[in-house]
């Protein structure tokens, strides 16, 4: 069983008189330990797949399923539950929150779902050392460069010890040397946690971090290498 599947997956918009095949029949599978790599154009249904995997967007047709369960079959609070527990987000820009300190950034998930434990405080910190901000655990976003924002917001995304990591263009703020960085930071993390990571990139520089590399073009996607 793969961590996560994709299965005969389409999602139509209608618009007036002509509709709008944002995805046409996707499969993928992506194992415990794999981060694959979606490219592909403007417009070719790259974020329509990361919304519906996490479990954002109802597609047209198809499943998604993950650890063996399709999604498709959760009830509206299970759902909420699934996007809390099992999927962690890393987005364009880190999105922090700016009166919350680097450490509180990561505890606030654990407070979302209950309470916060002497253990979540020693995997926070953790993570965050795995990231190379030991000793930024007192800091606020304003007094952090682009990089170390955005691996506050890698940590983050593992903090609730999820499946799934899906990373929408996570190095599209950052220069080419933090990119990298950035990168291969959520590669060897996915790798450590054995996570199953998609990361939609513009950037093929990238590339050599993830273990495949899909092309989506007009909805349609297939396996480049
Ligand atoms: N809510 C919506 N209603 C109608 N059409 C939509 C909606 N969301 C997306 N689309 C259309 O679906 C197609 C796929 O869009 P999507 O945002 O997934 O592309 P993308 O590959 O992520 O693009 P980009 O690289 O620019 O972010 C596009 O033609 C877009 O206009």
């Amino acid at each position: 069983m793969k961590r996560l599947e994709v299965r005969n997956m389409t999602k139509t918009y209608d618009e007036g008189s002509s509709t709008i095949t944002a995805l046409n029949n996707v499969s993928m599978e992506v194992d415990a330990g794999e981060i694959v790599a979606i490219i592909g154009p403007s417009g070719s249904g790259k974020s329509t797949l990361l919304s519906a995997v996490g479990a954002l967007l109802q597609p047209s047709s198809g499943s998604v399923i993950v650890n063996g369960k399709k999604i498709e079959t959760l009830k509206e609070k299970e759902l909420a539950k699934f996007r809390l527990n099992e999927i962690g987000f890393i987005l364009q820009t880190s999105n922090l929150i700016p009166y919350l300190n680097v450490l509180d950034q990561l505890l606030l998930v654990k407070k979302m779902a209950g309470k916060v434990s002497s253990a979540d405080q020693q995997f926070a910190k953790q993570l965050l050392a795995d990231l190379g901000l030991e000793k930024k655990l007192k800091k606020f976003p304003n007094e952090l460069s682009g990089g170390e924002r955005q691996r506050v917001a890698i940590a983050r995304a593992f903090m609730n010890d999820s499946s799934v990591i899906l990373a929408d263009e996570p190095t599209a703020s950052l220069d080419s040397k933090r990119a990298f960085e950035v990168v291969q930071l959520i590669s060897n993390e996915v790798k450590k946690r054995k996570k199953a990571a998609i990361m939609v990139t513009h950037d093929e520089r990238m590339l050599t971090y993830c273990d495949r590399v899909y092309r989506m073009e007009d909805g349609v996607l297939t396996l480049q290498s």
